[in-house]
C-alpha cells in the first residue's frame, strides 16, 4: 500500500482549482508503489468533458530538491516522443506544490498496465523502449548523481551490518565478497547518459504488446547507460523469486534494446559485471529496507533473497547468453 499521506477530498477539490482541471469527482488511493503517495484522480475536466490525473505527493525518499531535474527530464524526453508523463503547471506557469503537508504534483494520466508475467513480445517492445529512452536522452544537459553507484552500495552494506544474516545465514560475508569483486571489476571508462535506473515491469504502462508509458522517474540519475539495461534485465528475464531465468524473454529484451540503441562491443563485453552490480544493488536497498520495515507496515516488503538469486546466477552465467546469441 503505498499512501502514506492521507488527503481529504475536500481539500484535493480546492487544490484543484489552482489549475485548468475542472472539478474533482473521485480521488483514490494507489495501492501500488512503495516511495510515495499516489492518488488518481478524476475530475469534470476544464472542457467537461472529464479527464483523469495523478497525484504524487513525495514522501521522505525524494529530494524536493531533485524535482526540477525530473521535470526538465520527462519535458525532454516527451518532446522528442517518449511515452512519459508530463508535470502539469498550475495557472500561474507552477508545477511544485504544497498539499497535506508534502511538496506535491499533478502528473498526466497514462493509459495501461503493468504486466507481472512478461512474454518475449513484452519484453522486446520494453527493450525498444529503453534504447529509444537512451537516444531521446542524448543532448539533456541535467545532471544528477546516482546515490546508489559503487559508493552508495558499500554506504548500505555497511548500515544493514550484522543484520544481514537475520535474512540468510552467511549473507553478509557473500555481500561482502561480492563487493570486493565489483570494486576491483566495475567498469571506469563506458558510456554514460542519463539513465531510468529502475525499469522494471511495474514501471512499464502496456496494452498488450505495445508500451503505453513510462514511468516513476525517482531514481533516475547520470551513470553508465548499458547499466540501465542490466537493471532491467534483471527485473524482467527472471521469475519472482529468481529462481528461473528465462532465455527467451532475455534475448527478445536485448534484441528490442538493440533495433532502438544497441550496445558497443565494450559494454556487450561488460554486461555480465553490471549485470552483477544491478542484483547487488536491488539485493542491498531489498535487504535494508526488509531490516529497518516494520513486519506490520502499510507497505509490502520486497525479498531481498530473489535479488540473491539473480546475483548467483550472473556471476556464474555463461555471458554468451545472457543477452541471447
Ligand atoms: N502517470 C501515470 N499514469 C498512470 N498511472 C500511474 C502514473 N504514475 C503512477 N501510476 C500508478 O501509480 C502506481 C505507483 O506509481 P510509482 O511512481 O511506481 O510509485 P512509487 O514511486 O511510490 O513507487 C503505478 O504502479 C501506477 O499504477
Ligand atoms: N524496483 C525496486 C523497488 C522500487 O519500487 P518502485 O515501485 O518505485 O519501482 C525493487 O523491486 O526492489
Amino acid at each position: 500500500m503505498a499512501v502514506y499521506t492521507h488527503v481529504p477530498a475536500e481539500e484535493i477539490d480546492a487544490f484543484l482549482t489552482r489549475y485548468n482541471a475542472g472539478r474533482l469527482v473521485s480521488a483514490k488511493g494507489i495501492a501500488e508503489g512503495v516511495e510515495n503517495s499516489n492518488y488518481l484522480l478524476e475530475t469534470t475536466g476544464a472542457d467537461g468533458k472529464g479527464h483523469r490525473y495523478i497525484l504524487t505527493l513525495y514522501e521522505k525518499r525524494v529530494d524536493q530538491a531533485d524535482l526540477p531535474f525530473f521535470m526538465d527530464l520527462l519535458d525532454h524526453l516527451g518532446a522528442r516522443g517518449c511515452l512519459v508523463p508530463r508535470f502539469i503547471a498550475d495557472t500561474s506557469g507552477q508545477r511544485l506544490q504544497q498539499l497535506g503537508g508534502r511538496p506535491a504534483c499533478l502528473i498526466e494520466f497514462l493509459t495501461g498496465i503493468s504486466v507481472t508475467e512478461p512474454t518475449p513480445a513484452q519484453a522486446k517492445a520494453a527493450g525498444a523502449a529503453l534504447g529509444e529512452l537512451h537516444r531521446a536522452a542524448q543532448g539533456f544537459d541535467g545532471e544528477r548523481r546516482n546515490a546508489l553507484d559503487i559508493a552508495g552500495w558499500h554506504d548500505l552494506a555497511a548500515k544493514c551490518g550484522d543484520d544481514f544474516d537475520s535474512i540468510a545465514p552467511g549473507l553478509g560475508a557473500r555481500v561482502a565478497e561480492e563487493l570486493a569483486f565489483l570494486d576491483a571489476h566495475w567498469p571506469a571508462d563506458l558510456p554514460r547518459s542519463v539513465i531510468h535506473a529502475d525499469l522494471f515491469p511495474d514501471n512499464v504502462l502496456m496494452l498488450g504488446d505495445r508500451v503505453t508509458g513510462l514511468i516513476d522517474f525517482y531514481f533516475s540519475c547520470t551513470d553508465i547507460r548499458a547499466y540501465d539495461l542490466a537493471v532491467t534485465h534483471s527485473a524482467w528475464t527472471f521469475s519472482h523469486d529468481g529462481g528461473a531465468f528465462f532465455a527467451d524473454r532475455a534475448a527478445a529484451l536485448g534484441a528490442g534494446y538493440g533495433q532502438a540503441h544497441g550496445l558497443t562491443d565494450a559494454e556487450r563485453t561488460v554486461f555480465p559485471i553490471l549485470c552483477r552490480g544491478a542484483a547487488l544493488r536491488f539485493l542491498l536497498t531489498r535487504a535494508y529496507d526488509w531490516i529497518n520495515t516494520p513486519a506490520d507496515a502499510l507497505v509490502t516488503r520486497k525479498d531481498p533473497l530473489a535479488y540473491l538469486r539473480r546475483l548467483d546466477f550472473y556471476a556464474k552465467a555463461d555471458p554468451t547468453g545472457l543477452l541471447g546469441a
